[in-house]
């Protein structure tokens, strides 16, 4: 059970046909450091790529991620960054240049479907897949009609609707869907521009046999999109735009809050997961049990140095994170096994009972019913005859 520290990569975009075309940082590939040109301020990074990455290499870095999940293991993609950063094209990509969800989905179906044609242990698996959005401090399911949803802290995805899915193409099919009804809209930065945080995750189950022994592995794939941050000098909002823009500041704020905790701790201080919906959904995936990548995604033209640096401070705390990843396999002896199924047909036989009981419940009942109507008629026939009687002595 080894400590892991998050990974951070960071992926900086190509720039934006703007006047001002100059560029705020410089990037060495070879040391995975960024230096801001204004005051060399440097960087370290786990990753670096530059603006002509493309999404092959992106899913290239984060495939041991994800062959991770498909052995057992908790894992986590977000992408954090400003508004425009290219943090949906990362995730999610266009049907012609697909991102990380797709890609993700698409290797686990063909790992999972490989290993159960050649393994020889009765290899079975199923997968189910969730998609939440935090739109205004509030969570609604992609999958369910975009209902709103609370979020218990036992089990994040309890109230979640859960899909299951038998390809990566119905997977991808239901997820589109999903992903239609999130909150976007047309800004000054950004056309297509998320206002919500989007997460994605896929359960997989898996089981085997192995020495008359049951093997289940259960782990989760959080994909998240997040909504990025925003500063009111280079928008021009309206003013459901601008609410939009203050709560997730305000829930970025919190993440932020939430990393200086768990890496900073105070023993009088708890850290503050439920300040935030986003920070109560990730809280396993910072400072707990997963393995976690983060893609910060960053815009280098010099006007935004300030939204830069500050994407650049969050990755080098967000860095210094360190999570426990922990198999979640269970595994059952044979014994336990048929004392298992035997507990089971036991149950199967006393709901049959109960049903008989019940029916002869039901008979008695009746037959009761009956008993107190024929007394009824019983006790006015004797009733009819005491006044007879009483009758004939006047
Ligand atoms: N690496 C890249 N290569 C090519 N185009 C990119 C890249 N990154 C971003 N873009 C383009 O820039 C625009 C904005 O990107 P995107 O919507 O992914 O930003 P975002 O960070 O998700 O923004 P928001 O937080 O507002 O939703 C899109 O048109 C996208 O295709």
């Amino acid at each position: 059970m080894a400590q892991e520290n998050v990974n951070v990569v960071a992926r900086i975009r190509p720039p934006s046909n703007e006047t001002n075309d100059e560029t705020c940082i410089k990037t060495d590939q070879i040391s995975s450091i960024i230096t801001l040109t204004t005051n060399q301020k440097q960087f370290h990074m786990d990753k670096v790529f530059e603006q002509n990455a493309t999404q092959e290499e992106i899913f290239e870095y984060v495939q041991p991620i994800i062959a991770s999940v498909i052995n057992g293991i908790h894992g986590t993609i977000f992408a954090y960054g400003q508004t425009g950063s290219g943090k949906t094209h990362t995730m999610i990509g266009s049907d012609k240049n697909l991102g990380i969800i797709p890609r993700a989905i698409e290797m686990i179906f063909i790992a999972l479907n490989e290993e159960s044609k050649n393994r020889n242990d009765n290899f079975k698996f199923k997968i189910s897949c969730t998609a939440l959005q935090i739109y205004t401090e509030k969570t609604y399911d992609l999958l369910n009609g975009n209902e709103k949803i609370e979020i218990p802290t036992c089990d994040i995805l309890k109230n979640a609707k859960k899909v299951e899915v038998n390809s990566s193409n119905e997977c991808m099919k239901i997820l589109e869907c999903g992903l239609e009804q999130r909150k976007v809209s047309d800004t000054s930065m950004n056309e297509k521009s998320s206002r919500s945080h989007a997460i994605v995750t896929l359960t997989m189950k898996t089981v085997y046999f192995k020495e008359n022994k049951k093997h289940e592995r259960i782990s989760r794939l959080n994909m998240v999109d997040l909504a990025g941050s925003e500063g009111r000098k280079h928008t021009n909002n309206n003013e459901t735009q601008n609410f939009e823009a203050s709560n997730i500041n305000k829930s970025l704020l919190t993440l932020g809050q939430v990393i200086r905790s768990i890496i900073n701790p105070h023993p009088k201080q708890v850290i503050p997961y439920r300040d935030s919906k986003l920070t109560m959904i990730l809280r396993d995936s910072l400072g707990g049990n997963s393995k976690t990548t983060v893609i910060v995604n960053i815009h280098s033209n010099s006007k935004y140095a300030a939204e830069a640096i500050s994407t650049l401070n969050f990755a080098v705390n967000v860095k210094k994170v360190k999570n426990t990843a922990i198999l979640q396999e269970f595994i059952t002896s044979k014994e336990t096994l048929t004392l298992n199924a035997e507990v089971q047909r036991l149950g199967g036989e006393n709901d049959k009972l109960k049903i008989e009981l019940g029916k002869e419940k039901e008979i008695n009942q009746k037959v009761g019913e009956k008993v107190v109507q024929l007394q009824r008629i019983v006790d006015e026939k004797d009733n009819k005859v005491c006044n007879f009687f009483y009758y004939f002595k006047i």
